[in-house]
Order: structure tokens, then sequence, then C-alpha cells
């Protein structure tokens, strides 16, 4: 299934005519969300709108909202909080790694696409995606291309962006559903691969880890892990990897339901005893890095196999790289040219 815009918003009515010299087309590159600050109050406000989200935890909001806001968000805050002070980025283009890279990409994606307005929003936190398509609209721009920066589809993310788009209609909008499959995007991510072992050797072992997802959403038909695994599949085979090189594995686990198997951290674990001593590791189901590539896998996993005298070498995401801008530029141009 290649990448494909299926997703439509469209307002009633809203035809707002072009003045001035604005285009009248905006892609917008949606992320997550991230805290405004590594504080534990900033932590604590984003979780609250993040983990509140029916779509992230399915639970009864009267067994939930209490959950949450009396055992979950007063115990995570602070430790988590200092997890993203240990990954922040200084500077005035900086601040959470997941957010500065993506303005970043929004930036390198406009250089490829100079006749549109590329802007970043976050599902999240700021810059939120309601208040940035109320702007687009108040711009006059008259349409709005979202492309979620999630390869994969999942309820959890995808289409959680599809609920403000459904809710807010300030404009007419149609989204990109996901690329996981996209050979521009699998070529960009080998490449990345291929020139991370060119510089620092080749390894045992590479593991291919994404966010996990609890196992129930994806036995009720959350496409997301199949397509975790055709993606996979899909890089491996450009590398030429035989079948016993590569490892699919999710990581981020959270909450005490079962989440999808098998974990990065018991995989590694096993690989440890099996006396892999050098394993890579990529994430290819992350646009950009964030506290869960940075944080848990290049500095918490990573430090846990040197306990077993291994070494992890971890890949970057491809970031604000030119050729993932060039990448997402091409699912946005073959997206907006079905738009008519
Ligand atoms: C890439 C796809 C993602 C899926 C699918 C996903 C599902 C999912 N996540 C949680 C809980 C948390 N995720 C957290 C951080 C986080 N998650 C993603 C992506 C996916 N999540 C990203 C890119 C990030 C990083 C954000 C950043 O600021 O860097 C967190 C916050 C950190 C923490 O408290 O540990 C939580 C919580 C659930 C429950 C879920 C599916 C049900
Ligand atoms: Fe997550
Ligand atoms: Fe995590």
């Amino acid at each position: 299934m290649p990448a494909h815009a299926s997703h439509d918003a469209v307002a009633d009515g809203a035809s707002t005519s072009s003045t001035g010299p604005a285009p009248d087309t905006a892609l917008v590159l949606v992320n997550l969300g991230t805290p405004d600050a590594s504080t534990a109050p900033a932590v604590r406000r984003y979780l609250a709108e993040f983990l509140g989200d029916r779509r992230v935890v399915g639970l009864p909001r009267w067994l939930w909202l209490p959950l949450l806001h009396l055992a979950v968000l007063p115990s995570r805050s602070a430790p988590v909080a200092k997890k993203y002070a240990s990954i922040w980025f200084d500077g005035a283009d900086g601040g959470s790694p997941l957010a500065a890279y993506t303005r970043r990409l929004a930036r390198a994606v406009q250089e490829e696409m100079p006749s549109l307005r590329v802007i970043d929003a976050m599902r999240y936190g700021t810059p939120a995606l309601s208040a940035r398509l109320r702007e687009l609209r108040d711009a006059g721009v008259r349409r709005a291309l979202v492309l979620p920066l999630y390869p994969q589809y999942s309820t959890t993310t995808t289409a959680s962006v599809g609920d403000v788009l459904e809710r807010e209609r300030a404009l007419p909008t149609r989204m990109v559903d996901d690329y996981h499959i996209d050979a521009g995007w699998l070529d960009a991510v080998a490449d990345s691969i291929r020139a991370h072992r060119a510089a620092y050797g080749e390894s045992g072992h590479l593991l291919f880890s994404f966010h996990g997802l609890p196992q129930r959403l994806v036995d009720a038909g959350d496409p997301y892990a199949s397509q975790c695994e055709a993606g996979a599949e899909a890089i491996a085979q450009r590398l030429g990897l035989a079948r016993d090189e590569w490892t699919l594995t999710y990581q981020s686990r959270f909450g005490r339901d079962k989440w999808l198997e098998p974990s990065t951290e018991a995989t590694l674990h096993a690989l440890a005893a099996r006396g892999v001593r050098s394993v890579d590791v990529v994430a290819p189901g992350f646009a950009v890095d964030c506290i869960e590539t940075l944080e848990e896998v290049a500095m918490m996993l990573s430090e846990k196999f040197a306990e077993h005298g291994g070494t992890l070498r971890y890949i970057p995401c491809l970031n604000d790289s030119r050729p993932h801008a060039r990448a997402l530029a091409d699912i946005a141009r073959r997206a907006l040219k079905d738009w008519i």
C-alpha cells in the first residue's frame, strides 16, 4: 500500500478567497508534542493532555481520570522531567529535541517546497495543531495537507490527529495516513543505516526498535504492528541482510497491559547472553529523535548493554536531514496531486 491521503475533513462551505501573495496551500507536519520545559510542572501539563486522550488510554473516564491525576501524574512527572533535562537542547533553536528537530525539519521541507507554506504543529502541547489551523485560515490559506510524522498508522497517534481535523474544521484539510513502505522514505532510512555502518563499522546485529502499543489494540485491528513489520522487512532487504542478522523489537512500554513483543530490552539481554558483543539500533517509527530514542535507547539501554560487556550503537533518526526532507516533500507532492 503506497503512502496515501484518505482522510478528508472539509469545512462546510469554507472557500475563503486567497488575498495577497501568501501561498494558498499549506503543508502541516504534525508530531506528538512534548513538554515546554524540562520541569515537573511542564511535564505534568503535557502528560495530562496526552494521557487524557481517549485514543491513548481507553479506560472509562470515571476510572482513568482519578487514577491519572491522583496517582500517575504525581509520581511520574518529576522522574520524567529529569530524563527530559538530560537530553534538552540549549540555545535559541533548542528546547525539547522532539520540538527542535520537528521545527528544523519543517524548515528543511519548506526549502524543498517553496510554493507552499510549510509549518510544524503538535498534537499535544505547543504549537497546538488546532491553533495552527486557525492561524492558516486567518492568513488566507485555502487548504492544508496534514502530514503526521508517524510513518506507521496507529489509532493512538495518527487517528488522534484526525480527531483534531474533524473537530476544528478551520479550513479544508487532508491527512496522509501513513508512509511505512514509501520507497523514498525506505531508501532514506536504509541509506542512513549504511552511512552509519560505513562510519563506525558493521555490528553483529541490527535491531529495528519501534515504539510499542498495547497488544489489545493490535488484536482489535490497529494496523501499526503489521506496518512496522512490513517496513523493517523492506529496509532489511534494501541492506541485503539475512533474516538472522536483524530483529524487530518494541520499546517504551507504559502501564500494566500486555504490550507488543519482543521488547527491545529483553532482546538486548538475549543477544548479550548469546555472546553478541555489538548491536546497532535504529528506530524507524520515530521521524525525529526524542526522549524515547535519546534517553531510553541511546542512554539507558546502551548503558545496560555495556554492563553485559557489549557495545550498542544508536543510529539517529532521519531528523532534519536533506534526504528526510526530500522524502517527505515527495510524499506531500503526491498527496497534493491527488487532491483536486
Ligand atoms: C511513534 C509512535 C508512537 C506510538 C504508537 C505511541 C503510543 C503510546 N505512547 C504512550 C505513552 C507515552 N509515550 C511517550 C512519549 C512518546 N511517544 C511517542 C510516540 C508514540 N507513542 C513519542 C515520539 C514520544 C516522545 C515525546 C517526547 O517529548 O520526546 C510518553 C512520555 C514520556 C514518558 O512519560 O515516558 C508516554 C507516557 C502510550 C500509552 C501509547 C499507546 C497506547
Ligand atoms: Fe508514546
Ligand atoms: Fe519511555
